[in-house]
């Protein structure tokens, strides 16, 4: 019998898994259903990164995906037995700081937060459900974005709003915690004495946010109540005055649909370029508009940048993660450019050979990349609800 945990990031459209053994920090499978519904496309790779052939099944809905991935899963492991599924929810709002096992109660806990985050939510709460008719009486474990965020002093929690708002919830939760949790548990391993200092993360993907680590512990992030907030994002706004959807809403007479819509899925680099919300496509495109799309995600990079120091008090250590962090060595640069006041200089040589430390030796600051893995810190919760982990959960 092959006894395993699954993990799932079920996003609008897509489905990340990955298959990780009872111990060890190496993935038995990873994949991807991309684009689910009829056109949809299924990756499965082995351990080694290596191609692993899919069963063909119906791929139209999150739960038909599922049920096509465990199949396809079964192929290689015909004994597989699934002990845990382990979920990233991206909002847990304020009752979660720490990952829970789902029962009907939590989900009633967690639908009406999907107000708080359209792109992500529904679907997270769809692939629970899904898991939990295909899987009765597997623990489903919820592993939240905003967890890691929870313990902010008040100053990065609140909005100068009227009290009674931060009360009912209207708070500054921050997101993409699977990651900064990820990162900061690596730079311990990497670099124990970097990490007990002032740490900028600054997870660069599809979403894009910063967070500020001191001693490991966030104790400030870009984004706010919800993901839109901060830098820009593939096609989402980042930080925008309140001021401009209050002139959209009463003298565009755009209704709340319509500017979710626009804030969402037609703003950020896809709306500034007209072209695409892929850096990948923008660095190729050379037009101007794609240009001024990049000088925008790089000024805000920096100034978002510059905020998170002030809140550390300093800066011993900036470390890039997400696909763009990860693999765009012009964005890094980029970024990194025009920040020697902050004792940032990076090595020209290293950061295009995408190397772990890619600050030079004589910069008062450290620049690194640390691949983020969002699915290890998801399979680790699990395997502490198990009763084989190191963490606790409720
Ligand atoms: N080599 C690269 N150069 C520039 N951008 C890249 C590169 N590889 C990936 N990206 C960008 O990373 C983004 C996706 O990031 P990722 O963290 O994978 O997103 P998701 O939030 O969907 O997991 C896309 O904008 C993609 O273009
Ligand atoms: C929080 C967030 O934006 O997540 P993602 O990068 O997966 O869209
Ligand atoms: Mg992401």
């Amino acid at each position: 019998m092959t006894q395993a945990i699954l993990t799932l990031n079920a996003g609008s459209s897509s489905l990340k898994l990955a298959l990780y053994p009872l111990t060890g920090d190496r993935p038995m499978a990873t994949g991807l259903v991309d684009a689910i519904g009829p056109a949809a496309v299924f990756r499965l790779k082995g351990p080694f990164g290596q191609e692993i052939p899919t069963v063909a099944g119906d791929l139209s809905t999150h739960a038909a995906a599922l049920q096509t991935v465990v199949a396809s899963l079964r192929g290689t492991h015909p004994d597989l037995t699934l002990l845990c599924i382990g979920h990233r929810v991206l909002h847990g709002g304020d009752h979660f700081s720490a990952p829970v096992t789902v029962t009907e109660d939590i989900l009633a806990l967690l639908d009406p937060l999907a107000a708080f985050a359209p792109l992500h939510q529904p679907h997270n709460l769809a692939g629970i459900r899904a898991a939990m008719a295909a899987f009765p009486g597997v623990p489903q474990v919820a592993c939240f974005d905003t967890a890691f965020h929870r313990h902010h002093p008040w100053v990065n929690d609140a909005f100068a709003l009227p009290r009674a708002f931060y009360d009912q919830g209207v708070r500054r939760y921050g997101f993409h915690g699977l990651s900064y949790d990820h990162v900061a548990t690596r730079l311990r391993e990497i670099a124990p004495q970097l990490a007990e200092g002032r740490v900028v993360v600054a997870h660069l993907g599809n979403g894009a946010s910063m967070c500020a680590l001191q001693d490991g512990r966030s104790i400030a992030s870009t984004m706010g109540f919800t993901a839109l907030d901060g830098l820009p994002m593939g096609t989402r706004s980042g930080q925008i005055d309140p001021g401009v959807l209050l002139y959209l809403m009463q003298h565009r007479g755009m209704s709340g649909d319509e500017i979710s819509d626009l804030l969402y899925r037609r703003s950020g680099l896809l709306g500034i370029s007209g072209l695409s919300s892929d850096m990948r496509a923008l660095e190729a495109a050379n037009t101007p508009e794609a240009r001024q799309a990049i000088d925008y995600f790089v000024f805000s990079a920096q100034r978002e940048l510059g905020a998170m120091a002030a809140a550390l008090g300093g800066i011993d250590a900036l470390v890039f993660c997400g696909g763009i962090g990860e693999n765009s060595r012009l964005i890094r640069e980029r970024i990194c450019e025009r920040l020697g006041w902050m004792g940032i200089e990076i090595d020209h040589l290293r950061n295009s050979a995408n190397a772990t430390v890619i600050s030079s030796d004589f910069a008062r600051t450290s620049v690194m990349i640390i691949p983020t893995n969002e699915e290890l810190v998801i399979a680790r919760a699990a395997r502490a609800a198990l009763g084989i982990g190191e963490r606790s959960v409720a």
